[in-house]
């Protein structure tokens, strides 16, 4: 039986997550401005999407995530080598985001946090992410990512001895 080593999410902000990617949220700190006769606010290139290598093409796609049993217990990381991958829920529940810096994978290295309805998230190319983590409910998120030819999934299998506290 491995040690559990438990985890405690943090909460997720654009400067704690920046070696990851990006947070796309409304905030002050964010380019906006008015639009649409004054109706709309823009808030405007939140994240970067980087999905044209080998002829990447982007694609938008609903991710209908089922909650896993709590506590979560992190057995596999995986990575995009060719892309990044955006995550924006579509509901009210918050979710889990287990991130690990790009490059070889140090376990030591795996941070993981708590995202409200109202963050999504970018993965740069090739950090290292926990498959899409829905909490309390069935959620679906809308996920940028890229099509087309390549082998663009890296995945590592773990031991679960990583458990993140009860969320
Ligand atoms: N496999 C797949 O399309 N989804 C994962 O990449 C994920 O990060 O959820
Ligand atoms: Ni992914």
């Amino acid at each position: 039986m491995t040690n559990n080593q438990q985890i405690i999410p943090k909460t997720l902000t654009p400067e704690n997550f920046a070696q990851f990617g990006d947070v796309i949220e409304v905030n002050d700190k964010a380019q906006h401005f008015s639009i649409n006769d004054g109706f709309t606010q823009r808030y405007h290139d939140l994240a970067q999407v980087d999905v044209t290598e080998e002829g990447g093409r982007t694609l938008i796609n609903i991710f209908r995530s089922t909650p896993l049993e709590q506590p979560v217990r992190i057995k596999m990381m995986e990575r995009h080598p060719l892309s990044s991958q955006a995550f924006i829920p579509m509901g009210q529940q918050p979710y889990l985001v287990v991130v690990a810096p790009k490059g070889e994978l140090h376990i030591s290295k795996i941070e993981v946090f708590l995202a409200s309805s109202n963050q999504g998230v970018n993965y740069h190319k090739g950090t290292w992410h926990h498959y899409c983590l829905a909490l309390h409910q069935v959620s679906d998120f809308i996920v940028v990512d890229r099509g087309g030819a390549g082998e663009n999934c890296d995945v590592i299998d773990l031991d679960g001895s990583l458990v993140i506290a009860q969320s």
